[in-house]
Order: structure tokens, then sequence, then C-alpha cells
């Protein structure tokens, strides 16, 4: 029997998991704080940072919600990110990217307090991780971590393949899969648009985790029998029926093979948002220099 993944029910153990935490720092004087900026019209970026907020209001982590006019000025997102970076209430900045063409990202992410830089993009945060002193881990990998642990999954000494080399997903990822860590410790291969052989590469792995942003192209037919799928693409196709979503893995047919596999919707998405409350109580509990468990 395959095992489905929930990832609506990991993180919901996640959020519950923070509750004392965050009850603890709010007590004293300290409640965790969220800011979002966005800075694009495009729908989908609407709602997920407005299924953020919804999380935070669920755990009791206050927000700030800062909505800029794609044709601001970059100068006034600086300002913005400043001001935050300035407000000690606030313990977490997370800036919705895409940013339009006129804003250079890069700078955008280097203006962030790397202490209050909750996606871990900054490049103090991203070399931490390398270095293995992470301070925040990057959301969506610590999500798929987080997803491995609820399925038991042992990534100690597994063949681990990640397809996608972004600095938002795939690098971090693979990043964590070799930390001499829990939730390291694979053998980790990276494949990308240039790798030559990617089904090569695939069969030979005991957990494959695709984020190629290719609507359904891990097939069962890449696949060895047992595998653990792990599906981080989230792609809006146009069918018959109306638009729809699907990762990159080809479901019906990957899960004839795999032991285990996160669906689309329902899978890594929610975790994404689960460790993004994570990094923010986190952040809050350093800066009140209060110890708090941490799911
Ligand atoms: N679930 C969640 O919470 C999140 C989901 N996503 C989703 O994950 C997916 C990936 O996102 P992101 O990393 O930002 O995407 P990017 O487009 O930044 O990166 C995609 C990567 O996949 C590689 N790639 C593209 N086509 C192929 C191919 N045919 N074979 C092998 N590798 C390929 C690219 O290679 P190259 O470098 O050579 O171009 C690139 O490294 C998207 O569907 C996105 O929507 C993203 C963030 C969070
Ligand atoms: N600074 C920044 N940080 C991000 O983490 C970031 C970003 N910018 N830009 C866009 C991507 C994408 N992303 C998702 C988060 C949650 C879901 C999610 O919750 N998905 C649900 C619902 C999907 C739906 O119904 O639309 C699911 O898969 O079940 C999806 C995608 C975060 N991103």
């Amino acid at each position: 029997m395959t095992e489905i993944i929930d990832g609506n029910d990991v993180a919901q153990d996640i959020r519950n998991g923070l509750l004392d935490g965050i009850e603890t720092l709010t007590d004293a004087g300290t409640t965790p704080c969220l800011a979002t900026v966005l800075m694009n019209d495009d729908p989908a970026s609407e709602t997920y940072v407005s299924m953020k907020h919804k999380d935070c209001e669920e755990v009791g982590i206050a927000t700030r919600d800062i909505e800029l006019d794609p044709e601001t000025p970059a100068e006034e997102l600086f300002d913005t990110i400043d001001e935050l970076n300035a407000d000690p209430e606030v313990h977490g900045i997370l800036v919705q990217m895409p940013l339009p063409d006129h804003v250079d990202e890069r700078e955008v992410l280097r203006s962030i307090d790397p202490a209050k830089d909750v996606d871990g993009f900054h490049p103090e945060n991203v070399g931490r991780l390398v270095a293995g002193n992470a301070r925040y881990k990057p959301c969506t990998p610590h999500g798929v971590q987080k997803l491995l642990a609820a399925a038991d999954v042992e990534t100690e000494g597994a063949e681990a393949v990640v397809v996608g080399r972004s600095n938002i997903v795939g690098k971090p990822m693979a990043n964590l899969l070799i930390q001499k860590d829990e939730g390291g410790n694979a053998t980790t291969t990276v494949c990308h648009s240039r790798t030559e052989d990617l089904a090569e590469k695939t069969r030979a792995a005991d957990i494959v985790i695709a984020a190629a942003g290719v609507p359904e192209m891990i097939t069962g037919e890449m696949l060895s029998e047992g595998t653990v799928v792990i599906d981080v693409g989230i792609n809006r196709v146009e069918t018959d029926e109306g638009s729809e979503l699907v990762g990159d893995v080809d479901y019906d047919s990957a899960k004839e093979k795999a032991s285990a596999i996160t669906p689309v919707p329902g899978g890594v998405g929610p975790m994404t948002r689960a460790m993004l409350l994570w990094n923010t109580v986190k952040s809050a509990s350093d800066v009140a220099e209060i110890d708090v468990d941490l799911p």
C-alpha cells in the first residue's frame, strides 16, 4: 500500500505544537509578529499571503499586512523594509516573490534584517545554512524534512534525488539533506535542466524530491518500486473542466511505484506555511531570550 502523506495534517500538528510557545512568549510581553509585503498583482500570490495571515490568526501570531502597488518605486519598498527592520514589535518579514522587474530581488533580500529573515533567503542566512549553523531553515525544504519525519522516512544513508536547483527550493533542500544532522545524512544528487539522463538518476533514488516547476514531469516509469516521492511543484494548468492545480509529479502513475507520496494540493504547500510560523516563533523567542519548545 502506498502511504499518502497528508501535508494538511502534518501542518496542523506543527501549528498545534507552536501554541504553547506562542502563549509563553505572549504572556511574557512578546507576541510573535509576522509582516508580509506584497508587491505584485498575481491572484495566486494574494491567495498565499492571505492564507499565511489566516494561519497566524489561528495560532495567535500577530500580523502586519503591507501591500504596495507594483508600480511603486523601489525606494519606497526599501523604506518599508527599513521601517519593519527597525520595529521592535515585528519578528519576521516576508517579501512575497516574485517582485516587479524594476526591483532588484537580490538587493531586497540583502536589505532585510537577517534576524527577521524568516524565509531564510538573506545571504548571511544562506551562508549559515551551508556552513551547518542555520538560523532559519528555508520554509519549503524545512517543511519537506518534517513531512519525511512524519512518515518515518529515514534520510540517513538514503539516496536522495532533488530535481531543481533554485535558491528557494532545490539548493537549500539539497543542503539540508547533506547536513550531518537529523533529517540529513542522505547521499544527495541535484538534477536540473542540463542533467543528461534524469530517469537514470530518479530510478536509483530512495527519495525523490521534485521541484522543477514542470507539470507532471516525474512519471511512475522514472521511479523504482518503493521510492518515497515528495512533490514540491505547484502548477496551475488549464483543462477542459477549467483550471487545475498539479504538481511536478504525475501522481497516478507515480503512486503505483511509490511507498509514500505527497499530493498536490495538500502536500508540501501547507508545510511551507507552517514552517513560516515556526521561524517567526523562533525569532520572537530569540528576541525575548526565552527558550520555547518548537515542534
Ligand atoms: N509547495 C511550495 O510551498 C512551493 C512550491 N513551489 C513550486 O515548486 C516548483 C519549483 O519552484 P522554484 O524552485 O521556485 O522554480 P525555478 O523555476 O526557480 O527552478 C526550477 C528548477 O528546476 C529545473 N528544471 C526545469 N525544468 C527541468 C527539467 N525538465 N528537468 C530537470 N530539471 C528541470 C531548473 O533547472 P535550471 O536551473 O537548469 O533552469 C531549475 O533549477 C514550482 O512549481 C513552484 O511553483 C515553489 C516554492 C514553494
Ligand atoms: N518570499 C516568499 N516566500 C515564499 O515562501 C514564497 C514566495 N515568496 N512566493 C511564492 C512561493 C510559493 N509559496 C507557496 C506557499 C504555500 C502554498 C500552499 O499553501 N499551497 C496549498 C494550497 C494551494 C491552493 O489551493 O492554491 C497546497 O498546496 O495545498 C503554495 C505556495 C510560497 N512562496
